[in-house]
């Protein structure tokens, strides 16, 4: 049999860089040839203008939004194309930015033709780092171009600074815990990275973002501090409504104003109250910050109590909810004794300006803190859910269990993706699915390596345990 033709397909959200990355492509000695279909959005022809013709072909799709005529159209083309299969080594398919991925990476699993012929290398997303939270705020879009991503270049990371690009790159981790994240400038990218997908390695995305795995908790983030009576704690909307300018708050410089913005603007969560918690610890030190935090996560479940500016916290295994509705307010913190505590804080602090003071005033660090990956509905419920499992799939329980959950949830589940150790076999089994559709096939064999089972699911309303639970009822019990 003939082998597949790869296909990569590019999003990114208007002018995070797409076509400045499609002719680094086109332009670079990579020895592949490529053949590029864009998908236009009102007006044809001004982005193949703009891309440098090497010896690539460039297709057309004819109108703009990707539903089912531009479905149609896209498989006119691959029709086309596969007239011309000697002309070319792969494809690459730009999508609009205003485009949901599904329906264009959808296409090539649609049905057994294009599987026989096409094999999706992987979904590369393109996104500006300087404005990219303002658009995950705005735009569903936006949320499922990261969604979907298997690559996502962070670019235009010479206008950010790097603390904005971590806290850009913690939001992105909390919608797709999957993707390889490379921050670029002009999208320079390595083009293996970004062309050479295929042999993307589940395992290895989890050996680097090991935290994929981890359990999820009802905070962001965790501040080791040492406390004595009198110290405070100052937290404030500000930079968010219409009044972000001229609020006279301490860190005027100009780019710190627009950042603030894209933080509030049209967020989900409530800018104006923060929920926390405040727990003593025996010592300081990583171990005293994870016990608290394991603690936290029974504290989060108590109903927190509203707590005005000006009131006092103590530790306590009830997390209140601060009311941040005006400027700054203050909040005294009553500690029965000096000491070390952990502060747990439901959204990282730099989203409520949230620090505290000693008592003469002057700033109180954490000597120790640590982010977490968030379960709340953060971004409408886009999250990624990582198992990890022993054992050894029957494969018509598997089948059976995961078209009941792509036809229950396939509407909420952008991205599936797994390697499974399946009874009786001695190569590994991967699948990966958009929404409903999937596609599965033998790849390399196990060897020496260790056997096990990995699976990955992207989208909205992720239920962990109910998958979890689901999977492991797949597994053949041992004889
Ligand atoms: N400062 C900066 N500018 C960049 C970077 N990458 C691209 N640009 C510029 O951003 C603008 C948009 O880039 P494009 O590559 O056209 O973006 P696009 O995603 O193809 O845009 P649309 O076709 O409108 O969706 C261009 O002026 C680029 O030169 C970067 O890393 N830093």
């Amino acid at each position: 049999m003939a082998s597949k033709i790869p296909v990569t397909v590019l999003t990114g959200f208007l002018g995070a860089g797409k076509t400045t990355l499609l002719n680094r492509i086109l332009s670079e000695e990579h020895g592949q040839r490529i053949a590029v279909i864009e998908n236009e959005f009102g007006e044809i022809g001004i982005d193949q203008a703009l891309v440098i013709n090497a010896d690539e072909e460039i297709f057309e799709m004819n109108n703009g939004c990707i539903c089912c005529t531009v479905r149609g159209d896209l498989i006119r083309i691959l029709g086309q194309l596969l007239k011309r299969r000697d002309k070319f080594d792969r494809i690459l398919v730009e999508t609009t930015g205003m485009a949901d991925p599904g329906p264009v990476a959808q296409t090539f699993f649609m049905d057994e033709d294009m599987k026989a012929q096409f094999a999706l290398d992987g979904l590369v997303t393109v996104v500006d780092a300087k404005h990219l939270l303002l658009h995950l705020d705005d735009s569903e879009e936006a949320q499922k171009q990261v969604a979907f991503a298997d690559v996502i270049l962070l670019n235009k990371c010479d206008l950010v600074t790097e603390d904005e690009l971590d806290t850009v790159e913690r939001r992105v981790r909390g919608i797709n815990a999957m993707a390889k994240l490379i921050r670029t400038t002009n999208a320079a990218a390595p083009i293996e990275a970004v062309l050479d997908v295929g042999g993307f390695d589940l395992s290895r995305a989890l050996e680097l973002n090991p935290e994929f795995l981890a359990p999820e908790y009802p905070f962001e983030w965790a501040g080791l501090y040492k406390i004595e009576s009198g110290a405070e704690l100052v937290a404030g909307a500000c930079g968010h409504g219409h009044h972000h300018h001229g609020h006279g708050h301490d860190h005027g410089h100009g780019d710190h104003d627009d950042h603030d913005e894209h933080h509030h603007h049209g967020h989900d969560h409530d800018a104006h109250a923060l929920t926390l918690a405040l727990l003593p610890v025996p010592a300081s030190g990583e171990d005293a910050l994870n016990s608290a935090a394991d603690k936290a996560v029974r504290a989060f479940a108590n109903k927190p109590e509203p707590r005005a500016p000006g009131s006092p916290l103590e530790p306590s295994m009830t997390p209140w909810t601060l009311d941040l509705s005006g400027d700054h307010a203050h909040f005294p913190i009553r500690v029965p004794a000096a000491g070390h505590y952990v502060l747990l804080t439901e959204h990282a602090p730099e989203e409520h300006h949230l620090s505290l003071k000693k008592p003469d005033g002057s700033p109180l660090r954490p000597t120790l803190s640590k982010h977490y990956e968030h379960s709340h509905e953060h971004e409408a419920g886009v999250s990624s859910v990582g198992i990890r499992l022993d054992g050894v799939v029957d494969p018509s329980l598997f089948s059976g269990w995961m078209s009941a959950v792509l036809s229950t949830q396939g509407n909420d589940i952008f991205r599936s993706k797994g390697i499974l150790n399946v009874a009786g076999r001695d190569r590994r089994y991967v699948f990966q699915g958009v929404h409903m559709v999937m596609d599965g096939r033998e790849d390399a064999p196990w060897g020496s390596a260790e056997r096990g089972n990995t699976l990955v699911f992207i989208g909205r309303n992720l239920d962990r345990e109910r998958l979890t639970d689901g999977f492991k009822a797949c597994l053949r019990q041992p004889a």
